[in-house]
């Protein structure tokens, strides 16, 4: 089978900090592939060179088998690859049907046809409906953004992503301030998720990455220190000593 995406010796270095580090790494097509590291290690950093948000030194991404390095954000989405969290997108003011319906018609704008407005509109409704209610709020259709409590609003924020149809998720912490309730909930919700299209998730809730990932990669410094399974990763010395901490 081969990779998804793949990153080949990618370099990234703000002044004297070197944020990416000679990573090399290939995502499987339908595994969740978690990323995890210490504050500092080049997570978000390496998130948005593969959203096209920052432009790396050295090396390249390959994405469906095409390079994609030089590629800006916007063409990186159409070929299917989202990012979601840590970007407020949500537009406050408006319904989550009406900001899944923006984030559909923002992807995919060639389908409003001005000859056949009525039936792009209806399968973009039914759409954005369906993305609604994959990430469960499809009861809150009619709610504005602004009465969601704060983890309806990361879902509407999965939802977003998710109207485009990607085949890639870069999910950037999607628990980041959530109480233990609602973590529990998305996990579900991204367990649930799963398969249906290739993840990629930075977090630092371990629960949640050793309940969802096939496989975890340990960031350090920039470098890819382990990747593999859960049980491996739990099992690796390198990674219990510079990361998990050895007595965990
Ligand atoms: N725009 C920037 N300018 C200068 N240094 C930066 C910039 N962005 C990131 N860095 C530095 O690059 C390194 C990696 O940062 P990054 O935010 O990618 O780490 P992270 O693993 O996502 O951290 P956290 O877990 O705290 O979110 C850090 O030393 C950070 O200070």
């Amino acid at each position: 089978m081969s990779a998804l995406l793949s990153i080949q010796g990618l370099e990234k270095r703000f002044g004297g900090v070197t944020a990416t580090d000679s990573l090399t790494l290939d995502i499987m097509p339908g595994e969740l592939h978690a990323i995890i590291g210490p504050n500092g290690a080049g997570k978000t950093t390496l998130i948005g060179q593969l959203s096209g948000e920052i432009a790396p030194d050295a090396g390249s991404i390959r994405f469906k088998g095409q390079a994609i390095t030089a590629l800006p954000v916007e063409r990186r989405a159409l070929l299917g690859l989202a990012r979601s969290f840590q970007i407020t997108s949500v537009l406050q003011g408006f319904t989550a049907l009406e900001n899944v319906l923006l984030a559909a018609q923002a992807h995919d704008g060639h389908s409003f046809r001005f000859w056949k407005p009525v039936l792009a509109e209806t399968t973009l409704r039914d759409t954005a409906m369906a993305v609604l209610d994959q990430v469960g709020l499809a009861g809150r259709a009619a709610i504005p953004a602004a009465a969601l409590a704060h983890g309806e609003q990361r879902q509407l924020e999965l939802a977003m992503a998710l109207a485009g149809k990607p085949d890639l998720l870069l999910l950037d912490e999607p628990m980041a301030g959530m109480g233990p309730e609602e973590s529990v909930r998305m996990t579900e919700l991204l367990a649930r998720l799963k398969r249906s299209v290739t993840i990629l998730l930075v977090e630092h809730d371990m629960d949640a990455v050793f309940r969802l990932a096939d496989r975890i990669t340990v960031l350090v410094y920039g470098s890819a220190i382990a990747t593999g399974t859960p049980d491996a990763i739990r099992a690796d010395e390198s990674v219990r000593a510079a990361y998990l901490g050895s007595d965990s």
